[in-house]
């Protein structure tokens, strides 16, 4: 919009302007007098509104007076006042008071009075100074033309505006627009308006403004240490914050880089031990290949030389020497001669030797101290009594030592030398590093909770077994063990112990926990020794509130599933049906950490082997132990505890033990695959058409006792169970694969309730079955294997009882021949002459690969 300009910019306008502003000051000076007089008057006061000018004067007086130190004489004339009113309000009124208060007011209004003077004479003074200086700046204006003149005013701001307005006779009317009465103006109401400010105007305006920022403030000392101590506080929060923001970054950054760090290497060990369990197997094979192609390496046979025979082997150690060859007393001990003979051990007065080798040294040592010249004193005999004082205390103390037996010694006084005598009291042998963990030798060693200990009295269980005084303390370090034990030596007690113990240190079995699976899993070959475990583990843990569920082919896997997902602590399976139920996912494993494989080498004959490793896989494998022994062990955290038991343990074994345990021990009971000396043993060479005969024969002999018929096939065991039933002599049951679940299990619970006197079983019942007081097992038909022959004998003779086993031998049998022969000669039974000089029973039968692997007895 175009600004209207002042029309007639002339120095006659300004000079009129000018004028107008002064009578406007005039007149305002004036009415302020006026009502300063009426206000002094009391009379005439008549409180009045304010000119908008007086007021701007007042409170401009008033800030300067704030501003500046109140006068002297304004703050005594207010002293005096206040002083006054109060001597009023507490005096009584008196007339001469009065009067002189008057007089005294007067007199103070005619001081202020001069004093208003003055000041209006300092304002004049003021207003001159003022016009001059509007004087000068309009002639420079005039000197550099009138163009810009309405400019600046606008640019001077509303106020200023305003104030021209009203100096040049513009007054407001009733509708606020100022009405013209300049003399000069042709111009309209419209024209006059205030305008908005233009672009330049606006421009300059803040250029003004930037320019007054721009110049240098003064600040005192004070304001300026202030401002900088803010400063620095903001400096000092805008640092912290970064570093806290930073530290944050950081720790995020290394957990992840840690847990990636972590997951790396575990990934790679993962790699490695795959790639080496590959190129063991890789060997393995090529070995095999070989051996298949290029024959198998005969072993030289060492020859020994009949110098090395007879010569006498001194492989003692020197904590296993007895004698005291150190004692100077007993090295020079005399010869026994005087009192030979008086009924004293081995015919040797110790007491009359000791004095005479007393005396002999007291006789050496005078003669060389007279040899010498040395006197002897009072000291020098005190000195030699103490001494053979000190030598007698020693020889009774260590006689003492040496005459007690280990059994008669607590824990901590047990040498080394003790324990290995132990140890070869029960045939205890370890393979692996032990970590200087000892064996039990009774109960109360254990330091097992009430809870178990109360099992242990109940059960009878007087003192533990071999395998158990071995195995229980390597199971409480949470070691991975291969126990290898006689038949019926108590093993199932040996794993579900500490097996007890771990699940004691785990979280209550919570519905909550109960979603990651079971603490423990226990697996074995047959149903029924699953089913047999599971009663067993019931017994020992009678007194915990521990759940176990049996998961075994031949029930409702529905069924099975409802009780996993209602919780348990511990599962006992048959691989193949828990692998089932994992993949049917009605369970899950993700807490397991105690696994036991009870006949593992069964498992592994019977070809469960996948399902086993399906089972196995199924764990975490973040809790098995690291592969490498010296590396350290985290305390916190729970690693997974493998046990394998069996009586026998032949070289598949091996692999699974080599992918799933790490350091494991292998404690051996006996010799591995050794039957139990508690089982006399009978082979009767015989003819197929003779067995049934012998059959009725030895059932006869052992009358009404229970007996267990082993048998090769199902058709044969129904067939002699048939030819028993026919002779009406003997209440009889059967056990095969062929039964339905119902039935082998109300079978074996007949026999084992005393209902049937015989059972005739397949290798079924073979392993792991415990029933009390079998008197005897027949062998019908020869196993095909040795090691199934060591446990079909050892269902009797079991828990230390005694027992009897017989086996009808036929010709067909040759493939058992050699060893069978090597095991009844180990056990110190009579070998039948025909198997003696059989030429089967000479050599090992050589068969390539698996077969001959599996027969392999290997200490690992
Ligand atoms: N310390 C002990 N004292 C007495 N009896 C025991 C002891 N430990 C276990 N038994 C009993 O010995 C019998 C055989 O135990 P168990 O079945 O555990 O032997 P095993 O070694 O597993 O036999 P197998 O090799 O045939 O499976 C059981 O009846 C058991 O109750």
């Amino acid at each position: 919009m175009p600004r209207s300009r002042s029309p007639g910019p002339g120095r006659e306008a300004r000079r009129d302007r000018e004028r107008s502003r002064e009578r406007v000051r005039d007149r305002d000076r004036d009415r302020d007098r006026e009502t300063r007089k009426r206000e002094r008057s009391p009379a005439g006061r008549v409180p009045r509104e304010p000119s908008r000018e007086a007021k701007r004067r007042r409170s401009h007086s008033r800030d300067r007076d704030r501003d500046a130190k109140p006068s002297r004489v304004r703050s005594k004339s207010r002293d005096r006042d206040s002083h006054r009113r109060h001597e009023s309000r507490d005096r009584p009124r008196d007339p001469d008071r009065a009067r002189d208060d008057r007089r005294e007011k007067e007199r103070d209004r005619d001081r202020d009075s001069n004093r208003d003077h003055d000041r209006s004479r300092d304002h004049d003074r003021d207003r001159e100074r003022d016009r001059g200086r509007d004087r000068d700046r309009d002639n420079r204006s005039d000197r550099n033309g009138d163009m810009h003149a309405s400019e600046r005013a606008t640019a001077n701001g509303d106020a200023r505006e305003n104030g021209r307005q009203e100096s040049s006779g513009t007054a407001p009317t009733a509708n606020g627009r100022p009405d013209l009465m300049d003399g000069h103006g042709a111009q309209t109401n419209g024209a006059k308006k205030a305008e908005p400010l233009s672009l330049e105007e606006l421009l300059k305006k803040r250029k003004a403004e930037q320019e007054d920022l721009a110049k240098p403030k003064f600040l005192t000392k004070k304001q300026r240490a202030e401002l900088a101590i803010k400063r620095r506080e903001e400096e000092v929060a805008l640092q912290k914050a970064k570093e806290d923001e930073l530290r944050t970054a950081h720790t995020v950054f290394q957990s992840t880089f840690d847990k990636e760090k972590r997951r790396e290497a575990e990934r790679k060990a993962e790699m490695e031990r795959q790639r080496r369990v590959e190129e063991k197997e890789k060997d393995r094979t090529l070995e095999l290949i070989k051996q298949q192609y290029l024959g198998a390496e005969k072993q030289k046979k060492k020859v020994m030389r009949p110098t090395e025979k007879f010569r006498f082997n001194f492989d003692w150690e020197a904590a296993e020497d007895t004698s005291r060859d150190l004692n100077p007393l007993t090295k020079e001990t005399t010869e026994a001669a005087l009192l030979f003979g008086r009924g004293m051990r081995a015919g040797v007065d110790r007491r009359e030797q000791k004095k005479a080798a007393a005396m002999h040294e007291q006789e050496i040592l005078r003669k060389m101290r007279e040899t010498a010249g040395i006197v002897e004193t009072h000291e020098d005999r005190a000195r030699d009594r103490e001494r053979n004082r000190l030598a007698n205390d020693y020889e009774e103390k260590d006689n003492r030592k040496a005459d007690r037996h280990w059994n008669e010694k607590a824990r901590e006084e047990m040498t080394e030398r003790d324990w290995r005598i132990f140890r070869e009291d029960f045939s205890i042998s370890y393979k692996g590093n032990t970590g200087g963990t000892l064996p039990l030798r009774n109960w109360e060693e254990a330091n097992f909770p009430d809870s178990i200990m109360k099992a242990i009295e109940k059960m009878k269980y007087l003192k533990p077994s071999p395998i158990q005084m071995a195995a229980i303390p390597l199971g409480l370090q949470f070691r991975d063990v291969i126990g290898v034990a006689e038949t019926g030596s108590g093993k199932t007690a040996a794993f579900v112990f500490p097996m007890l113990i771990y699940i004691m240190s785990q979280p209550k079995m919570t519905e909550e926990v109960a979603q990651n699976g079971p603490y423990a899993v226990v697996m074995a070959p047959t149903r029924e020794l699953a089913q047999q475990i599971e009663e067993e583990t019931m017994k020992l843990a009678q007194f915990t509130d521990y759940r176990m569920v049996s998961v075994v082919g031949g029930q409702n896997i529905e069924e099975q599933g409802f009780k996993l997902r209602k919780g348990c602590e511990i599962v006992i399976a048959t691989p193949g049906r828990l692998l089932d139920c994992l993949e049917k996912a009605y369970a899950v494993l993700n807490q397991c950490n105690y696994v036991v494989l009870d006949e593992a080498d069964r498992m592994i004959d019977m070809g469960f082997e996948p399902q086993v490793r399906g089972v196995l896989d199924a764990m975490p494998s973040t809790n098995l132990k690291p592969e490498n022994e010296e590396e350290e062990l985290e305390k916190d955290m729970v690693y997974r505890t493998t046990y394998m038991f069996s009586a026998t343990m032949p070289a598949a074994v091996e692999r699974l033990a080599r992918k799933y345990m790490r350091r494991p021990v292998v404690v051996n009971i006996g010799s591995a695959g050794k039957a139990t000396d508690n089982v006399a043993q009978e082979v009767i060479m015989c003819k197929d058409n003779d067995k049934p005969h012998l059959l009725e024969e030895h059932l006869k002999r052992v009358d009404e006792k229970r007996v267990i018929v082993f048998v090769n096939t199902k058709n044969h065991c129904d067939s002699v169970s048939r030819q028993l039933e026919q002779s009406n002599k003997h209440s009889c049951t059967v056990l095969h694969g062929g039964k339905t679940q119902d039935q082998r299990e109300a079978g074996l619970a007949g026999f084992k309730e005393g209902k049937y006197s015989v059972l005739v079983a397949t290798d079924v019942a073979g392993r792991g079955i415990d029933v009390q007081d079998v008197a005897c097992v027949i062998n019908y038909d020869m196993p095909h294997s040795i090691e199934n022959y060591t446990h079909r004998i050892g269902r009797t003779g079991r828990a230390g009882k005694k027992g009897y086993a017989v086996t009808f031998l036929t010709l067909s049998d040759t493939e058992t021949f050699y060893d069978l022969k090597k095991l009844l000669e180990e056990s110190n039974a009579q070998v039948p002459s025909q198997l003696a000089h059989h030429e089967a029973a000479k050599t090992k039968p050589a068969a390539p690969g698996e077969q001959r692997r599996r027969d392999q007895i290997v200490y690992l």
